[in-house]
C-alpha cells in the first residue's frame, strides 16, 4: 500500500501536539532508500511482515534474513556474474563453492526510530548503508545512520546507491561524487559505493562479490559460555483462528558468543528501565544481553571532551560492552554520543561538542 502522499495532506489542520513518529505527516517526509528491497533481492526474504508496517509501507520493527552466497567456479561464468545469492534453505554443498553466509538485520530508516536501529546495530558486524539515487543528499536519516555507524564503531561498510534505474547516468555519477564527499570524514571513508537497482536486481551480484571479498569474516568465539543478544520479540498467533489469538511470544536475536545446545538451560536477564532519584541528567541506550535499555545516568565528572558517568542503578552488562548515548529531544530519543562500560561502576564517554547536539525533530547538525 502506498504511503499517503505529501500532496494529500492538509497541513492547515495539522495539530503538532498530536504528531507521532509514525504519523503520515511525519512518515511521508522520510525517504525510503530501499533497504528492505535490497534484503529481499539478496535473501529472497520479505522482512516487512507486520500489518501496521505493510499498511504504512515502512519498516518499524527490526527484520531478519539469512542468505547464502555462492561463487560459480566455472571459467565460463566470469565475475561478478559468478556470485549468486540464495535464501538460507539452499543446500550447503552444491556443485559450486560456498564462500559466504550472511545474515541481514533490516533496520527502520526513519530517523525517529533511531533507538530501534541502534538495537539492531548491537548484533551487526558490518553494515550496508543505503542512499536513494533519486533524492538529494544528505537526508537526515542518512546523517543519523552515519553517526550511528561512527558511534558504534562499525567498520567495513558498503554504500549502496540504490534506485539508479530512476535517474540518468550523469546524475548518478554526480551523486556518486557527493556521496564520496559526504562520507570522507566518517567511519565510512573509502567505502565502496555500488550503484544498484534493488528492484531490478541490477548489480546485486556486485554487492555479493563485495560481501564475499571485501568484508572480512568476523571473528567468532565458540568456546565461551553462550551469549545471545535479544533484539526483538515476535507474537505467535494461533494458526487459523478468525480473530488473532495470541499463543505466546518468542524472542529473536543473535548468538554473539559460544554455542547453544538443545535442552540447554538458559538464563534470561531483565531488560528494562532503571530510575535515577534526581531526574534525568543523561539518558543512555545500552546494547546488552537482553537488548536495548534506556536508563538514567548521573554525571560525576566532565572534562573537555569526555565525561565519566556513573550508573545510578545496576544493569546487566559486561566490561567492554559498547554504549550509545541518547538525549530526549521533542519526545524522541536522538543519538548524541558513545561510550564503553568500564571496570567498576564508572564509564567514560566522549562528549559531543555543543554543535553536535540534535537541534530538531528531523535534522541533526553535524559536528564541525
Ligand atoms: N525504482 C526503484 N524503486 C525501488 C528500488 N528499491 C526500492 N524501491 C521502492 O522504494 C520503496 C521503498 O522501498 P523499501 O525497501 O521499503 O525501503 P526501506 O528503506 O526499507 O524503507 P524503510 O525501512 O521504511 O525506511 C518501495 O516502493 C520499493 O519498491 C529500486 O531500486 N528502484
Amino acid at each position: 500500500m502506498a504511503r499517503k502522499g505529501l500532496m494529500e495532506q492538509d497541513l492547515s489542520k495539522l495539530d503538532v501536539t498530536k504528531l507521532h513518529p509514525l504519523s503520515p505527516e511525519v512518515i511521508s517526509r522520510q525517504v525510503a532508500h530501499g533497504k528492505s528491497t535490497v534484503v529481499k533481492a539478496i535473501s529472497g526474504i520479505q522482512t516487512v511482515r507486520f500489518n501496521n508496517e505493510v499498511e504504512r509501507n515502512i519498516t518499524i520493527k527490526l527484520g531478519y534474513a539469512n542468505a547464502k552466497i555462492y561463487k560459480c567456479e566455472d571459467e565460463r561464468c566470469p565475475a561478478p556474474m559468478c556470485y549468486k545469492a540464495y535464501g538460507s534453505g539452499k543446500e550447503d554443498t552444491p556443485s559450486c563453492d560456498v564462500p559466504g553466509h550472511v545474515s541481514f538485520v533490516d533496520c527502520p530508516g526513519h530517523d525517529m526510530l533511531m533507538a530501534t536501529m541502534l538495537n539492531g546495530a548491537a548484533i551487526m558486524d558490518r553494515a550496508l548503508l543505503l542512499i536513494a539515487a533519486n533524492e538529494s543528499i544528505p537526508k537526515p536519516q542518512t546523517l543519523e545512520h552515519l553517526d550511528a555507524l561512527d558511534n558504534m564503531l562499525l567498520e567495513h561498510i558498503i554504500v549502496l546507491q540504490n534506485k539508479v534505474d530512476l535517474i540518468p547516468k550523469n546524475v548518478a555519477l554526480e551523486q556518486h561524487e557527493s556521496i564520496q564527499k559526504l562520507i570522507q570524514k566518517t567511519v565510512a571513508a573509502g567505502a565502496p559505493i555500488v550503484p544498484i537497482s534493488a528492484q531490478l536486481k541490477y548489480n546485486i551480484d556486485v554487492v555479493c562479490e563485495y560481501l564475499v571479498n571485501k568484508i572480512p569474516i568476523p571473528k567468532r568465539n565458540f568456546i565461551s559460555p553462550p551469549n545471545m543478544i535479544i533484539i526483538r520479540s515476535f507474537d505467535v498467533n494461533k494458526p487459523g483462528s478468525e480473530v488473532d489469538e495470541l499463543l505466546g511470544v518468542v524472542a529473536g536475536g543473535s548468538i554473539v558468543r559460544g554455542v547453544l545446545k538443545v535442552n540447554q538451560l538458559v538464563e534470561v536477564r531483565p531488560g528494562m528501565v532503571l530510575k535515577d532519584e534526581n531526574g534525568t541528567s543523561w539518558a543512555g541506550n545500552l546494547n546488552r544481553w537482553s537488548g536495548l535499555a534506556r536508563y538514567n545516568l548521573h554525571r560525576v565528572h566532565t572534562a573537555s571532551t569526555y565525561a565519566k558517568l556513573q550508573l545510578t542503578s545496576p544493569v546487566c552488562t559486561s566490561i567492554g560492552e559498547k554504549l550509545a548515548l541518547s538525549r530526549r529531544v521533542d519526545r524522541h530519543w536522538r543519538l548524541i554520543g558513545r561510550g564503553q562500560i568500564q571496570e567498576g561502576i564508572t564509564l567514560e564517554v566522549p562528549l559531543p561538542c555543543s554543535c553536535c547536539i540534535p537541534i530538531g525533530v528531523t535534522s541533526v547538525k553535524r559536528c564541525c
